[in-house]
């Protein structure tokens, strides 16, 4: 058996003219979504993330501005820029690249953010509201991954979910999402002494770990569903996830590419909320 492997550029694709559509139509009643994105320092692929982030809001008719500071910018300036963007009318959304040079408190950061242009959902607020059901803005890289398991048509009403990793950002996030959705969840991690005992009895997979091939065949159930979250290179410096893509193929039922998986929905689901702010800023 060989996977179906589930295509995120082209759902990307779907969901940004979706989002372009809606952004037109608020900008025709004078509200155009607009995003920030702040990056300090030249981590050299952190420009490329944000330019990516700033270029996709420009090719869907949402207003964005780039802010580039030094690496050695104190936290008094980053905190007042953000306090600017907070009360500036034609921004809905602010994100600040992660990670930030050592000297930067990125708690701090994230919670000078106001809450309703929290589009990245970092912050305590954001955080409360998945873990309680409540609305609010759902950070982008999980909420992806929800979408791209949903494209496959398969429910998740009583599967047995396993996420690797339990990051701020989406391991945690990513098991909240599944829960919601009824799913039975499990969270592995670097403690975890046997990985593969639970990846084995999982009817999806998803793997954000940040190390390359965690998830090999001999680890996946045959049929389950396998979302490949990491970001990492190999010896030949190509983009690949943490999972053993040419082996795990044989053997999941679907499976994300990287690159060409989560990544593009990422930046899509980034426009979705930015655009879900506009809307929820012209509603007041
Ligand atoms: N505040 C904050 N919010 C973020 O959402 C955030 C962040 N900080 N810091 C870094 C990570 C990483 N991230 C990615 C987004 C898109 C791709 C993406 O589009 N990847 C392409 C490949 C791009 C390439 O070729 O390098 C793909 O997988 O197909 C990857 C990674 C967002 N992040």
């Amino acid at each position: 058996m060989t996977a179906q492997i589930i295509d995120g550029t082209a759902l990307s694709h779907q969901i940004r003219s979706q989002v372009a559509r809606e952004a037109a139509a608020l900008t025709a009643q004078g509200a155009q979504p607009g995003l920030a994105v702040i990056l300090v320092g030249e981590d050299p692929a952190s420009a490329v993330y944000v330019r990516n982030k700033v270029k996709a809001c420009r090719e869907h008719g949402l207003h964005s501005v780039l802010e580039q500071y030094p690496a050695d910018m104190a936290e008094a300036d980053l905190l007042a820029r953000i306090a600017a963007l907070n009360a500036d009318p034609a921004i809905h959304g602010i994100l600040v690249q992660m990670p930030l040079p050592k000297h930067l408190d990125p708690h701090k950061v994230i919670e000078a953010i106001a809450t309703e242009k929290d589009v990245d959902g970092f912050s305590v607020q954001s955080a409360g509201e998945l873990m309680s059901g409540l609305p609010g803005l759902r950070p982008a890289t999980p909420f992806g991954c929800m979408k791209l398991i949903e494209s496959t048509g398969v429910s998740l009403k009583g599967k047995h979910a396993v996420v690797i990793g339990r990051s701020n950002t989406v391991g945690k996030p990513m098991a909240l999402l599944l829960l919601q959705a009824n799913a039975t969840v499990t969270i592995c991690h670097s403690g975890t002494p046997d990985l593969a005992v639970h990846t084995r009895q999982a009817d999806i997979v998803v793997a954000a770990v940040g190390r390359r091939n965690t998830l090999t065949a001999d680890m996946v159930k045959p049929g389950a569903i396998v979302i490949d979250v990491g970001i990492n290179r190999n010896e030949q410096g190509k983009l690949c996830g943490d999972v053993d893509f040419a082996s795990v193929k044989e053997v999941a039922g679907h499976l994300t590419p990287v690159p060409g998986g989560v990544g593009p929905m990422t930046i899509a689901m980034l426009l979705v909320n930015t655009l879900e702010a506009a809307r929820a800023a012209a509603a007041r």
